[in-house]
C-alpha cells in the first residue's frame, strides 16, 4: 500500500528524521512546506524557493480550482509544468479554505457547495472531485483527503460528528484514488481538542490505510498551549512508520515543540507573509525591519543562511525597502524567512540524529525569548 517509502533515519525521544522518497525526489523530515497558493510562493521565483532548501512545497486546489481552473492547469501540462517546480508538491483538499475563505459554503453528508469569493460562482466539492483535481487535474505527489473541520472551541457532539464525516469522505478519497503508485494519499485526524475523539478518528483511519496522516483542526485559533497539550498525545495515535503532518503551524517555536511530540512535516504562510509585511524571523526571534534601530545597521540579516537576502544585503538597505513600500523589500524578507524556515528544520534533523533534541528544544526557546 505504502506509496512512498519513509524512512526513518534516527530517532530522539518522540522526535524523528528521516526521508520520505518520491519520484520527483526526496523529502527530509522534519520538513517544512512553504505555501504556494496560487502557484506561487507568494514574491518568489522557484530558483529562489529551491535555494532556500526547501524539498517540497504546498499549492491550494481552493485557490487553483477557481482560478485558473484545474482543468486549465491540466491542459498546459499539470502544476509542476506550470509553475516549473520539478520537485514534489503538496496539494490541499480545498476543505479549510472552502471554510475559511468562500462566504457562502453548505456541507452535507455528499459535499460541499460554496461560492467562489472571487466571482460569486457556485461550486461543488466531493470527495471524489476533490482526488481528481488534485491527482488526475494538477497532478500533485501528495495528495490530500476532503476533511470537515471544526472552528474551535467546538461542541463535543459537533466535533464528533465532524470527525465521523472526515472518516466516511477519507474512505471515499481512498476508494477515487485508487491503487496510483506515483502519487501518495494522506488521511486528516480531527476530533478538536478531545482526546477520545482524536484517538477515535486515528483507529477509523488507520484501518482504512493511507500513506501519511496529517493532524488537522489545530492552528484554528486554540493558542499556542492548547495545540501543545492535544500534540502531547494526537501524534502518537497515529501509525509510527508512516509521515505525521501538523496543518498550518505555525511560529517557529510551535514547530520546534511540534517536532519534539513527533510531527514531521508542517506548512504555514507566515514566512512569507510576514515577510511581506516587514518581519524577518532569526534565531532571536522576529525582527520588525521598520524600526528605526536598522536604519544604519550595517550587518545582514543572518550570514550562516546561504541565501543572498539573509547573507548579503544590509538591515539598513532592508530598512529602507520597507519603509519606502517597495516590492524588492518584500521579496528579499520572504526569501529570507523561507530560507530560516529551511535552515530551522535542517538543524532540528541534524540535533535529532545527534540525540541533542532536547538541548536544542530548551536553548532555542530562550534565545526567541531574549530579545
Ligand atoms: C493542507 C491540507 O489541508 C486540507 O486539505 N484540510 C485541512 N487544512 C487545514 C489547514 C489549516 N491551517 C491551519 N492554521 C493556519 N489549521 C488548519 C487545519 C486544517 C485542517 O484541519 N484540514
Amino acid at each position: 500500500m505504502a506509496a512512498f517509502p519513509f524512512t526513518i533515519a534516527a530517532t530522539d525521544g518522540k522526535a524523528r528524521t528521516g526521508v520520505l522518497s518520491t519520484p520527483r525526489g526526496d523529502i527530509r523530515t522534519p520538513a517544512f512546506m512553504p505555501v504556494g497558493t496560487a502557484g506561487t510562493v507568494k514574491a518568489l521565483t522557484v530558483e529562489q524557493v529551491a535555494a532556500t532548501g526547501a524539498d517540497i512545497l504546498l499549492g491550494n486546489t481552493y485557490h487553483l480550482m477557481l482560478r485558473p481552473t484545474a482543468e486549465r492547469v491540466r491542459r498546459l501540462g499539470g502544476l509542476h509544468r506550470f509553475m516549473r517546480w520539478e520537485k514534489p508538491i503538496l496539494t490541499d483538499s480545498g476543505g479549510f479554505q472552502v471554510m475559511s475563505l468562500s462566504q457562502i459554503s453548505k456541507v452535507t453528508e455528499d459535499s460541499v457547495t460554496f461560492q467562489s469569493h472571487l466571482d460569486g460562482s457556485r461550486h461543488v466539492l466531493t470527495p471524489e472531485r476533490s482526488i481528481e483535481i488534485q491527482a488526475d487535474l494538477l497532478g500533485s505527489d501528495i495528495v490530500m483527503q476532503l476533511d470537515e473541520l471544526v472552528a474551535l472551541p467546538a461542541e463535543r457532539d459537533r466535533a464528533a460528528e465532524a470527525m465521523r464525516r472526515s472518516a466516511r469522505w477519507g474512505q471515499r478519497c481512498r476508494d477515487a484514488f485508487g491503487a496510483r503508485e506515483a502519487q501518495a494519499l494522506f488521511a486528516i485526524q480531527q476530533g478538536g481538542t478531545d482526546e477520545a475523539l482524536r484517538a477515535e478518528s486515528a483507529e477509523r483511519l488507520r484501518e482504512i490505510g493511507f500513506d501519511g496522516y496529517a493532524i488537522g483542526g489545530l492552528a484554528v485559533g486554540e493558542g499556542h498551549e492548547a495545540m501543545c497539550e492535544v500534540l502531547d498525545y494526537a501524534p502518537g495515535m497515529l501509525p509510527a512508520e508512516r509521515p505525521r503532518y501538523l496543518m498550518g503551524v505555525g511560529k517557529p517555536i510551535d514547530i520546534v515543540e511540534a517536532v519534539y511530540r513527533g510531527v514531521d512535516m508542517f506548512d504555514c504562510v507566515l514566512p512569507t507573509r510576514s515577510g511581506r509585511h516587514g518581519q524577518a524571523w532569526t534565531w532571536d526571534g522576529p525582527l520588525n525591519l521598520k524600526n528605526a534601530r536598522f536604519a544604519e545597521d550595517e550587518e545582514p540579516l543572518d550570514p550562516t543562511i546561504p541565501v543572498s537576502a539573509s547573507r548579503d544585503y544590509s538591515k539598513a538597505y532592508l530598512h529602507h525597502l520597507v519603509k519606502a513600500g517597495e516590492i524588492l523589500g518584500q521579496v528579499l524578507l520572504s526569501w529570507h524567512n523561507v530560507a530560516f524556515f529551511q535552515a530551522l528544520m535542517g538543524e532540528m534533523r541534524a540535533a535529532i540524529a545527534e540525540r541533542r533534541m532536547e538541548a536544542f528544544r530548551r536553548d532555542f526557546a530562550a534565545r526567541q525569548k531574549a530579545r
